[in-house]
């Protein structure tokens, strides 16, 4: 049968990912079932939008159906399609190896969780981010056999491994469309999760379980006598790619988004979430709706427990399947569901679209655009419920998707108002919770009207920022924005429910105008004229001799503690932005930012002193030089010259010895 064989190696991470799987990643070995059926269901759909779409395919699909077969002799099992099928090459590049980005950093992660000792589930939940899909085969087998021809073409290969090493590959000839996979069964250990694979009643519950919403037949043959010669586990394969013995259909193929939601129960949108997104958890929400009218569909969208290790990877898929009544059209489907919300899982099936639909043409459809909107507004209203009615629920999904929902603050500005209502953020309010805009909003002080927030790397370097220090002193509360998204939205969402947004490193923070009543105000206003006449002399020379790093040098009315800080006008890039930027590879001119002093403090009152008595000592340019450096270390920034920096405070603190 076979003409030229080739043995090919597994590219290096599929041998990895290899290994994980055959040495046990997932406790429930069971699922290799669903994994199979699913390509074939996949493969199933395939040949027939693809038969539909082009007349040119000869192609039968009169009776599409995936079979499972059992030959206790030999002890194989067999999952066979007569779907779409691969071509010699496709094998290679789809079975051999895994195209998608990250895989290598998350294999690392999981021999660290592994090797940690940390729960299987860690490792587990880990890889089933991933989804073993095929090779979840050799978790049951010792050595997977694959047999198939693409539709369109006469040539089949055979593909055979077992899972080490290498693979081999040959040509075939007297295949039918499709793929036949069999597995060679290890033993069955009951304490090893291995269940008995051979046994009918096994494979009718699997498929039951997992499988039961697949809309193809899942046909079983049971097993007829005389077939199969020897050990050739080959001969169960006739050359139409039937067999002998009976067939009964073990899947109900219902669509399970087209039956009323009254009549599905919550495990049965739980398994149908596992199905199409191959997670390990249940999902935190199922959303299930049906619109009537000009044009008609059904949705059914999950939300996630938790996020895939590759939300943040730039070829991420979106988790939406097109389906035009009932015919699978494409996964991924990007018109329905904008990238923020690209974690949603689900099935979109429309009534009134052509089998033929591209993705060009679903961008441009103004139906479809009106289906997305409507789509993202559930999404979001789910959220919001799940805040308001399961808040430790709504916790999870923002802890897991928030820094994506937030790209919604930039991208959709159609929902900026209910996605502020979605937003949880740290706060000065509480070491641990996370408060809402609208939490925030009720503790507001009298008079208060903005929202004070600061934004950093992390929650310890903004708390202890020196920006904070007037603002803890008044009782005022901050938001600690620290996810990199943050820095952007902050800069372009102007208000929430007419509260506008303050950055406390930004601009002028004026404090007292709202919470000094007028008496005191009159007092401190001519304080400040004074303190602006005494320190004007320093200012203006401060402001020469620091030119090249700051912009402008002024008094704080933000410090309580600290004797300077650093902040940028209304509109300044943040530093972290402009070093995100940078990291982009965008060549950006250094932004100067302006120097505060505290004139309160014992350092800058001194300085004064020293530079009315003798303006041209060096050393006074060293101390600016320090106060500059020590306001950028306080805030987690980094110096323009460490090593100058270090030997100018090195020498001062010599001399105080
Ligand atoms: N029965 C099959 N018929 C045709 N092609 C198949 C079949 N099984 C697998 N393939 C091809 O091999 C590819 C890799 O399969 P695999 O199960 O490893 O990953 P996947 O199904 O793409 O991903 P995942 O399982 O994570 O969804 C599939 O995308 C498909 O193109």
């Amino acid at each position: 049968m076979a003409s030229t064989t080739e043995t090919l190696e597994f590219q290096a991470e599929t041998r990895q990912l290899l290994q994980l799987v055959i040495h046990s990643i997932y406790s429930n070995k069971d699922i290799f079932l669903r994994e199979l059926i699913s390509n074939a269901s996949d493969a199933l759909d395939k040949l027939r939008l693809e038969s539909l779409t082009n007349p040119d395919l000869d192609a039968d699909t009169s009776d599409l159906h995936i079979t499972l077969e059992t030959d206790s002799d030999a002890r194989t099992l067999t999952v066979r399609d007569n779907g779409i099928g691969m071509t010699r090459d496709d094998v290679v590049d789809l079975i051999g190896t895994i195209a998608k980005s990250g895989t290598a950093g998350l294999l690392a992660k999981i021999k660290e969780a592994k090797e940690n000792k940390d729960t299987d589930t860690d490792a587990a939940s880990l890889i089933g981010q991933f989804g073993v899909g095929f090779y979840s085969a050799f978790m049951v087998a010792d050595k997977v056999t694959l047999h198939t021809r693409r539709a369109g073409t006469d040539q089949g290969t055979v593909w055979e491994s077992d899972g080490e090493g290498t693979y081999t590959i040959a040509d075939a000839t007297d295949l039918p469309v499709g793929t036949t996979v069999t597995l060679h069964l290890k033993a069955e250990d009951s304490e090893d999760g291995l269940g008995d694979y051979l046994a009918a009643w096994k494979i009718r519950q699997i498929v039951k379980q997992y499988s039961d919403f697949i809309r193809w037949p899942i046909r079983m043959a049971t097993q007829a006598t005389g077939t199969g010669t020897e050990d050739d586990a080959d001969s169960s394969i006739d050359t139409d790619g039937e067999t002998a013995g009976t067939l009964e259909t073990l899947n109900s193929m219902k669509a399970l988004w087209a039956r009323p939601r009254a009549e599905v129960s919550e495990t049965e949108y739980h398994e149908f979430y596992r199905q199409i997104s191959h997670d390990w958890q249940d999902p935190a929400q199922t959303i299930h709706m049906r619109a009537e009218g000009t044009f008609e569909y059904e949705a059914l969208l999950f939300l996630p427990a938790h996020a895939p290790f590759d939300l943040f990877s730039r070829d991420t898929k979106r988790g939406v399947q097109l389906y035009v009544k009932r015919v699978f059209i494409m996964d991924d489907c990007d018109a329905l569901m904008p990238n923020y919300l690209r974690f949603v899982k689900g099935v979109v099936d429309a009534h009134d679209l052509s089998l033929n639909v591209s993705r060009e043409i679903l961008q441009h459809d103004r139906q479809i655009t009106a289906v997305r909107r409507r789509l993202v507004k559930k999404v979001l209203g789910a959220i919001k419920n799940l805040q308001t009615t399961n808040t430790d629920t709504y916790l999870k999904v923002w802890e897991q998707f928030g820094r994506v929902i937030k790209e919604g603050l930039i991208e959709d500005r159609d929902n900026t108002d209910a996605l502020l209502e979605l937003v949880s953020a740290a706060s000065t309010h509480d070491p641990e919770k996370t408060t809402t805009l609208r939490e925030y909003v009720s503790r507001m002080k009298d008079g208060q009207n903005t929202i004070y927030y600061l934004t950093g790397e992390n929650r310890a370097m903004v708390e202890n920022s020196p920006h904070m220090e007037a603002l803890t002193a008044k009782g005022y509360e901050v938001l600690i924005l620290t996810d990199p998204v943050d820095e952007v939205w902050t800069d372009q969402v102007p208000a929430f429910d007419g509260h506008r947004f303050q950055s406390i490193a930004k601009g002028q923070v004026d404090l007292d105008d709202t919470d000094t009543d007028t008496e005191d105000s009159e007092e401190a206003k001519a304080n400040k004229a004074r303190q602006k006449q005494d320190f004007a002399a320093l200012l203006a020379w401060l402001q020469t001799t620091l030119d090249e790093h700051v912009k402008q040098v002024r008094l704080s009315t933000r410090l309580t503690t600290s004797p300077a800080c650093l902040v940028g006008d209304a509109h300044d890039l943040t530093p972290t932005l402009e070093k995100m930027y940078r990291a982009m590879g965008q060549d950006l001119p250094t932004v100067k930012r302006i120097l505060e002093l505290n004139p309160t403090h014992p350092l800058i009152t001194g300085l004064r002193e020293a530079h009315e008595t003798n303006s041209d000592d060096p050393a006074l340019a060293q101390t600016a030089e320090l106060i500059h450096g020590a306001a950028l270390l306080a805030e987690g920034g980094d110096l323009p010259d460490p090593a100058r920096f270090t030997r100018l405070l090195a020498d001062r603190l010599t001399k105080t010895l």
